[in-house]
């Protein structure tokens, strides 16, 4: 079949699904391979379970009238998105980067659908089948489009935005995270600015923010928007950032200063669309952030900064540095084991134990194998042996940070703390 033909199929319902655990009435179910299942297996089930057609890539599955033979069904699924991105025609802002892209990309959607119609990337779905899920998510009323761009490794950047073909791009930062799929701080600057290169070459926009001079030297000479702070100042930053933007006060929920260039790029990106002042300060109260990104949670005596979904030597720095400043009587830091570090693993966790015991925090918990190699004083190997210490010596009347990579799962702590 024509990816033309594929498409007015989808138009039916503009609903496309991969996972027959979350079939919607109607859509066209995908069937991919992953590392545990082959989804041509599913086909069947997608049908009863109210899927429209199956488009699979296994003869075996065929079935009268309902399934759509295709050689690759991934690369179908990429395929039709990029066709639905050109029908659109809209403009999408893609963004990517080592830090912060999901608290921006809500950012930013928060402050532009004041007053557009405006899609985005759900939750974290920002590789080469969440960026397909995502543009096949905006439908003809979707008047502006913001995609996030996740990768791990060199060219992954350039596939997706050749996917998504934005107009404005945004890169957060360079930091060292995926160092072992990137191959070093450099390999990331490289892998990132891929987004910078696709700009360049089709003549669309950056947005850059010219406190960061590694963004600056990169778009020299190409089409680009500075951030502008000019009217943007801190008033406070504990418990939640309090910020003044053009003499207004706005309250946020957002913990850390870190969060200050996510909330420029909004501002910024929602003024060039024209957004007025009024909505921008609405958008930035209301965005409450989940999925324990710099989360804050009251238990009986003790108070969590719950940052676990994920963790790399520049973030945890930044976190360890906020942290310090808070004001509180006792501060303890438990921080899990940071994954996709390669053969920098072993130095960028002794030097996380370096120089986060000179800050002024009171106790530091490391636990995972790597912190485990350091000469840290208080470490566990495991989750594991961490939580039979917390059972036996609970923390009390403290403030805790909790930060990790996602496969620490440190949110588990949650139920150990009181
Ligand atoms: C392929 C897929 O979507 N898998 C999801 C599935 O995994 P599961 O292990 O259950 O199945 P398989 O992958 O083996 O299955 C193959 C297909 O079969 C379907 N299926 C299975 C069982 C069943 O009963 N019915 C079925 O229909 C299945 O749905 C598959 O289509 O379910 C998991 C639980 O929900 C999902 O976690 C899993 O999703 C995978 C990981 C995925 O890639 N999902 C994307 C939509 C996505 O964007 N996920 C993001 C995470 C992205 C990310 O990690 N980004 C990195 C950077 C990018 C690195 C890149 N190189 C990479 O490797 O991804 C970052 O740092 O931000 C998310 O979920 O948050
Ligand atoms: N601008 C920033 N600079 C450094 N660290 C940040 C920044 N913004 C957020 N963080 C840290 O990163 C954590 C995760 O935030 P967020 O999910 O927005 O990042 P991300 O880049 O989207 O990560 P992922 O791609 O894994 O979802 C936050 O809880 C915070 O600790
Ligand atoms: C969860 C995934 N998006 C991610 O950020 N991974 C790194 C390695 C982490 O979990 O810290």
């Amino acid at each position: 079949m024509e990816i033309q033909d594929l498409y007015q199929l989808y138009q039916k319902t503009y609903l496309v699904d991969t996972d027959t655990r979350k079939i919607r009435k109607g859509s066209i179910f995908f069937a991919l391979k992953g590392e545990n299942f082959n989804g041509n297996k599913f086909a069947s089930q997608a049908l009863e379970k109210g899927a429209s057609y199956c488009v699979i890539d296994e003869k075996d599955f065929e079935i009268a009238g309902k399934t759509i033979l295709v050689e690759d069904s991934l690369k179908a699924l990429q395929e039709l998105a990029n066709y639905h991105r050109k029908e659109l025609g809209i403009p999408i802002v893609g963004l990517t980067g080592s830090n912060g892209k999901t608290t921006t990309k809500e950012l930013i959607h928060s402050v532009l659908k004041t007053q557009f119609n405006t899609g985005a990337t759900l939750g974290n779905l920002n590789n080469h089948i969440g960026v397909p899920l995502t543009l096949l998510s905006f439908t003809k009323e979707t008047e502006i489009g913001i995609v996030e761009m996740g990768a791990n490794h060199q060219k992954e950047i350039e596939f997706l935005c050749d996917i998504a073909e934005p107009d404005y791009g945004y890169i957060t930062n360079f930091g060292k995270a995926h160092l072992e799929g990137f191959g070093g701080v450099e390999g990331v600057i490289k892998g990132k600015s891929e987004l910078y290169r696709y700009l360049l070459k089709d003549n669309k926009t950056a947005f850059v923010n010219p406190k960061d001079d590694k963004q600056v030297e990169l778009t020299e000479g190409q089409q680009r928007i500075f951030l502008s702070s000019d009217h943007l100042s801190v008033v406070s930053t504990h418990p939640y950032l309090k910020i003044s933007y053009k003499n207004t006060p706005i309250q946020t929920h957002l913990v850390g200063e870190y969060n200050l260039p996510n909330i420029l790029a909004a501002i910024s990106i929602g003024e060039h669309f024209g957004i007025s002042e009024e909505n921008i300060q609405k958008a930035l109260e209301r965005y409450i952030s989940n999925n324990n990104r710099s989360q804050i949670v009251e238990k009986n005596s003790n108070k969590i900064l719950l940052d676990a979904y994920n963790a790399n030597p520049s973030s945890t720095l930044l976190a360890l540095e906020n942290f310090s400043k808070v004001d509180a009587s006792s501060k303890v830091a438990i921080l899990g084991d940071m994954f996709e570090l390669g053969v920098d693993a072993d130095s960028e966790h002794q030097s996380i134990v370096d120089q986060g015991t000179k800050l002024n925090i009171d106790r530091f918990i490391f636990v995972g194998a790597h912190y485990f190699e350091t000469n840290a004083s208080e470490k566990y190997q495991s989750f594991e042996d961490l939580k039979s210490h917390l059972i036996d010596h609970p923390i009390h009347d403290s403030f805790i940070l909790i930060k990790g990579s996602r496969g620490m799962a440190l949110e588990r702590l949650l139920d150990l703390i009181n």
